[in-house]
């Protein structure tokens, strides 16, 4: 169903690639730009800024909820059909190393390149959340966006800018906006009906948008478009 005077919602996911439960929205989300009447747009921001601002600290910090999140984990990503894979050293790769130089690159990206920040992010995904990669090195960055089809030039050019204060700025105010609508944690979707901006927390949470934007929720993998991966 199309919003009021038929024009598209605007559904916005904050989302960063060292949140696996981030992953799983944006696929589903991408699924779904075929079946609902959505303009989908891709909001990069930084996980880690804000657990900072809010106090809030990543659900596996709790021993026994980290223990949950890890079967959680797997179980929906065989539901949602993203291969999602737990990376070995997970304190290591997720929390120690984190996502800055990933985030400050994809946000770059979005700036100069927006028609490859869909595939940049995923790569980037691809790396941390299923082959057990590093995003954090330059290299590995150039990697992902070769894999999405960057040009090498191009790439080592938006990488040399990821240290420019206005692909830092960029990065703080988006994670600053995504603060604004509530945010506390990743995935955020902000679905935007009638001048009211609903916050989402979660992939879980994308069945309720569909019931809030007036559009039928048909499972994780919806018949209209077909699994990436
Ligand atoms: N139930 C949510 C969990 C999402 C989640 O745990 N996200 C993490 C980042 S990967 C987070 O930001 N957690 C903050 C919190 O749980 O307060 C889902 O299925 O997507």
């Amino acid at each position: 169903m199309a919003a009021a005077g038929g024009s598209k919602t605007l559904v916005e996911i904050f989302y960063d690639v060292v949140s696996p439960y981030s992953w799983l929205g944006f696929e589903v989300l991408c699924r779904y730009r075929h079946n609902w009447s959505i303009e989908l747009r891709f909001r990069p921001a930084f996980l880690g800024g804000i657990m900072k601002e809010t106090g809030n600290q990543p659900p596996a910090m709790v021993p026994k909820r980290g223990e949950y999140m890890m079967k959680d984990i797997k179980r929906m990503a065989k539901y949602y059909q993203v291969p999602l894979q737990i990376p070995k050293d997970f304190v290591g790769s997720v929390i120690r190393k984190g996502s800055l130089s990933a985030m400050r690159f994809i946000t770059a990206v979005d700036m100069t390149q927006p028609q490859f920040l869909e595939p940049v992010s995923r790569e980037l995904w691809m790396r941390i959340w299923s082959r057990d990669e590093d995003i954090t090195q330059p290299e590995s960055i150039l990697a992902a966006a070769g894999e999405a089809g960057l040009p090498s030039a191009l790439a080592q050019k938006l990488l040399a800018m990821t240290s420019t204060p206005e692909v830092k700025n960029r990065l703080k105010e988006t994670t600053e906006e995504a603060l604004k609508y509530g945010a506390f944690g990743m995935p955020a979707v902000v679905a935007h009906v009638n001048g009211e901006a609903h916050l989402f927390f979660g992939s879980d949470r994308l069945e309720l948008l569909g019931k809030v934007i007036g559009e039928k929720w048909l499972g994780p993998v919806p018949a209209a478009s077909k699994p990436r991966m």
